[in-house]
């Protein structure tokens, strides 16, 4: 049942009240009581003093005096009455008298039958004699008698009275008992009551402090109270929820990454954040009440910013604009500020939250020189999404393909095909740049005006955050120049520019073509060897450009004397190798051989001059004189040198009767296998020389055998014979640890390092832990590897481009050069001369041996030096003999010479004099 407060304290209240009343009115009729008791114990003690006195008068009668008969009837009347009163109430002069108690009944009896007695004796009180002693004696008695009665009388009543009072006070103490007990239950309730509020007032004080986690306990009682603390716990369960306190504020607003200024309505810094403390490098206490305008480097700015966003408050707009804040150490950060009048006050503060934009500002920057450099650059950029579709294109595409950007919008750029690819390359380009890889390519592409043009092109993958493709981006250089150049150069490379035949390395790599047909097909070529006849002869006499106008001609007639399958090459000089590419017989061979000794021997007519010469012709028949390239063309060329042996001008089959110089070859393999173990071989060493200052900047190794019986043999004789018998790696490698060796020699003796060159055979490098060797040998000679250069013929690069690639990368990783001997005989391709790691270049001596008589031998040299310049690629030309040679070269920009000019290779002890004297090439003056 539900006791409400009001209604305990009511309850409690009446108690007390009922108490007090009670305890009153018993304490008024106490009094009252006490008074009527008093009066009737004085009125019994009267009558006790009325029975004395009745007893002397009636003595006194007794004794004969009667005087006082009628104060004894007074007495007996007055004495009756007051019995009477007594025992059954009534009122004495004025005074009220209750009647006694009905215990009393028997004792009043008596007293009023011996008063009835005695009044009966008192009245023959006349007849009394005097001395009868009788009559005294009765007297006596009753008299006696009613003065006892009236005696227990008095004491009844009195002690009635007494109990009576005693009764009264111990329901008085027992009323202020209960009074006192009502009391303190009532000081325990409220204190009970009072517990709840106390806590509850506790409570409300923390709350109050901020402090919103606060719940009591419910009161046990259904009242008020219980209400007001659930009332309370729910009140600060919504403040917590709902309200947030300063600190909290505070650590949120510290926690912000942007910076957080309050600023007041002078223009002052009233608040900061921590953010703002650990990006300018201030303390808080130095930035409050500084002014804030001089916190940005222009405060004017800010000033007026702060105006504004006064005004516009009732806008309730968030104003923005990008800034510079200054830091304590005076940098500068790029800020993206925002200000708004605080709501809820009315001192008109201003809050400014600052973002730092530094980074976006500088990404915003690069972009922007991005974008520029997109523009302006001089490459062609297209920019598809994935499916190909063109988002962008810069200038220099629209200069180049001549489509505006709005012209191929939206179209793939399959528009620019030239028709030049097959559908395959294209294929290879989408299935590439589909997976996310780069494609890079040659592209022949068409213009808008139809013209074809040539362009490198580099198509890569744009990526999401997560690696998804989201675009392409194509960018393109004008290749067609280079292109053209190449083009050309792989015309000279292939064809001797004289006669316009095919030169040595096209010959060749169609008769390596011929022979893999051959021994898949199953069927029989032959290969001539031509050398001319009183060809010097003419040269020397009617000169070079009769000489080279005979080559022209023979060039022609040759020609005319074959089939259009057939090869017709000039390998040099007056020199020539033809590839009858399919005889069903020998004597095919022989009728065409007849029919061009027949070509030959007709007069020629140079310039209006008549010459005669003659040709001497081997042949050489696959398979059954050779089965590969080498045996085929050594046959031939033996044959050949029957005929010339033989009288000339005429042709001849190889025959195995000619293997004598086979014999001389078993010797000279049998020799060479020992001459390493012998030390039979030896280096020798041609300077290299700085073209624009004379200085020797380094040698070439190069090989000789000294051989007991034959004498010094060349290695043109014996490295052909050493490849051919696997005998070159291990000179190979005997020759780079005698170079390190003599190198690291001559750098000790105090001689001024220099480079040393080494020759490495084809063989050589396809031997995947070459650079591990290298390695070993540096590291056991001590040479520095920035002392060593290893030159590699371009051919013998081609072999294996993959596997060259990467031994050419070891050894550049391990410090050592590396040079392309030869350059411009073999393929000169210069897509792959970009993909090998190359220092140097050597161009072949045929080219510096006649760059200064034959024009187009010029333009490849100077082609090349300029190309090489153009990646970074160090040019020496080798065989330089004359002034005229090393003139043009350097009028090309060459940069180092090597040539007899200047020393034939000279064994090391002579070198080593060279080193001496630290010899300056005499250059031109
Ligand atoms: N006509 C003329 N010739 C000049 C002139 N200056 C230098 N030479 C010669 O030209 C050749 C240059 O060497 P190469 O092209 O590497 O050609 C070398 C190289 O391919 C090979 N060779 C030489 N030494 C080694 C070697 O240690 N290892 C390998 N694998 N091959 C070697 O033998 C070839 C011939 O070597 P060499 O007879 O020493 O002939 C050398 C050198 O004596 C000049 O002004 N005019």
């Amino acid at each position: 049942m539900r006791l409400s407060l009001s209604k305990k304290i009511n309850i409690l209240l009446f108690l007390i009240t009922l108490t007090g009343v009670l305890e009153l009115s018993t304490i008024y009729y106490y009094q009252l009581l006490q008074k009527d008791d008093s009066r009737v114990i004085n009125l019994a003690g009267k009558q006790r003093m009325l029975s004395q006195m009745a007893a002397k008068y009636a003595l006194s009668a007794a004794y004969g005096d009667f005087s006082d008969k009628e104060n004894l009837a007074k007495t007996v009347t007055e004495y009756e009455l007051n019995l009477h009163t007594l025992y059954k109430g009534g009122t004495i002069s004025g005074a009220k008298y209750p009647p006694a108690p009905a215990r009393m009944d028997a004792v009043f009896k008596e007293n009023i039958s011996m008063l009835e007695t005695f009044k009966g004796s008192a009245m023959d009180i006349d007849m009394v004699d005097a001395q009868n002693s009788r009559l005294k004696s009765i007297y006596l008695e009753e008299s006696t008698a009613l003065l006892n009665i009236s005696n227990r009388i008095t004491n009844e009543l009195e002690s009635i009275s007494g109990y009576k009072n005693e009764h009264l006070r111990v329901i008085l103490l027992f009323m202020t008992a209960a009074g006192v007990l009502i009391f303190i239950f009532g000081g325990l309730k409220v204190y009970n009551l009072m517990r709840p509020l106390r806590t509850l007032a506790h409570a409300v004080s923390k709350v109050g402090a901020g402090d919103f986690s606060q719940e009591i306990a419910l009161p046990e009682s259904n009242d008020e109270i219980r209400d007001l603390a659930s009332a309370f716990n729910d009140m600060a369960h919504n403040l917590q929820n709902t309200a947030v306190s300063k600190d909290y504020l505070n650590g949120v607003i510290d926690a912000m990454g942007d910076m957080l200024f309050v600023i007041d309505i002078y223009g002052k810094i009233k608040t900061v954040n921590h953010t703002v403390c650990s990006i300018l490098m201030y303390n808080a206490d130095e930035l409050i009440g500084k002014r804030a305008a001089n916190l940005f480097s222009d405060g004017n700015v800010i000033e007026e910013k702060l105006k504004e966003v006064r005004i516009l408050d009732h806008l309730e707009k968030i104003s923005r604009i990008e800034l510079w804040l200054i830091t304590k150490s005076g940098g500068k950060i790029a800020v993206q500020c925002s200000f708004s009048m605080m709501k809820g006050t009315e001192n008109g503060d201003i809050v400014c939250v600052a973002a730092d934009i530094t980074v976006r500002k500088r990404f915003e920057d690069e972009l922007r020189k991005l974008s520029i450099a997109v523009e302006q650059s001089l490459s062609s950029i297209i920019i598809t999404d994935k499916y190909g579709s063109i988002e962008f294109v810069n200038q220099k595409f629209t200069e180049c393909t001549g489509y505006t950007l709005s012209e191929v919008k939206g179209k793939n750029p399959s528009i620019l095909k030239s028709g030049k690819h097959p559908p395959e390359f294209y294929k290879r380009l989408w299935d590439t740049i589909t997976a996310g890889e780069e494609f890079r390519a040659d592209v022949c592409n068409r213009k808008k005006d139809g013209t074809l043009y040539w362009e490198f092109l580099s198509i890569a993958p744009i990526k999401d955050t997560v690696g998804n493709i989201t675009h392409f981006i194509a960018v393109k250089i004008d290749d067609t120049e280079r292109k053209h150049a190449e083009e050309r150069l792989k015309q000279l490379a292939h064809f001797d520019m004289l006669t316009g035949l095919p030169n040595r390395s096209l010959y060749e790599d169609r008769l390596r073509q011929t022979l893999l047909q051959a021994k898949r097909t199953d069927f029989n070529f032959a290969v001539m060897f031509l050398d001319l006849d009183k060809f010097k002869f003419v040269n020397d006499t009617l000169g070079h450009h009769m000489g080279d106008l005979l080559l022209k001609e023979v060039a022609a007639r040759l020609r005319e004397s074959v089939r259009e399958s057939d090869t017709v090459a000039r390998m040099g000089g007056d020199e020539f190798q033809i590839l009858l590419a399919k005889i069903t017989k020998p004597t095919d061979a022989a009728n065409i051989a007849g029919k061009i000794v027949k070509a030959m021997n007709e007069p020629f007519i140079l310039d209006g001059q008549q010459c005669n010469i003659g040709v001497s012709i081997g042949i050489s028949i696959y398979p059954d004189n050779g089965d590969n390239m080498e045996q085929l063309t050594k046959n031939a060329d033996m044959a050949m040198y029957q005929v010339k042996e033989h009288g000339k001008n005429s042709f001849k089959f190889y025959d195995a009767s000619m293997d004598v110089a086979i014999l001389e070859k078993i010797n000279l393999e049998k020799a060479l296998t020992s001459a390493l173990k012998n030390n039979e071989l030896l280096l020798h060493y041609q300077p290299q020389i700085d073209i624009k200052n004379g200085k020797l900047v380094g040698c070439e190794a190069l090989i000789r055998w000294q051989h007991p019986e034959m004498g010094m043999i060349s290695p043109v004789r014996f490295i052909p014979l050493a490849e051919e018998i696997n005998l070159i790696c291990p000179i190979g490698e005997w020759v780079v640890r005698e170079a390190c060796a003599q190198n690291k020699l001559w750098q000790q003796s105090g001689f001024p390092p220099q480079r040393v060159s080494v020759n490495l055979s084809a063989h050589q490098f396809k031997d995947a832990t070459l650079a591990k060797k290298i390695t070993t040998i540096l590291e056991e000679t001590g040479l520095d590897p920035k002392y060593l250069d290893i030159e590699l013929t371009e051919s013998g690069l081609m072999q294996n481009v993959e596997l060259s690639i990467q031994i050419m990368n070891e050894l550049r990783k391990l410090g050592v050069n590396i040079s392309i001997d030869d350059f411009g005989t073999g393929y000169s391709s210069l897509i792959y001369l970009k993909r090998f790691p190359i220092d140097i270049l050597k161009i072949d001596q045929n080219f510096i041996r006649n760059c200064t008589t034959d024009p187009s031998d010029a333009v490849i040299t100077s082609t090349i030096i300029s190309m090489a310049h153009s990646l970074n690629i160090k040019v020496i030309a080798e065989g330089v003999e004359t002034i005229a040679q090393l003139e043009l070269l350097r009028i090309f920009d060459c940069d180092e010479v090597q040539g007899y000019i200047f020393n034939k290779p000279i064994p090391p002890e002579e070198f080593s004099k060279l080193l001496e004297e630290e010899h300056i090439f005499k250059l031109l003056d």
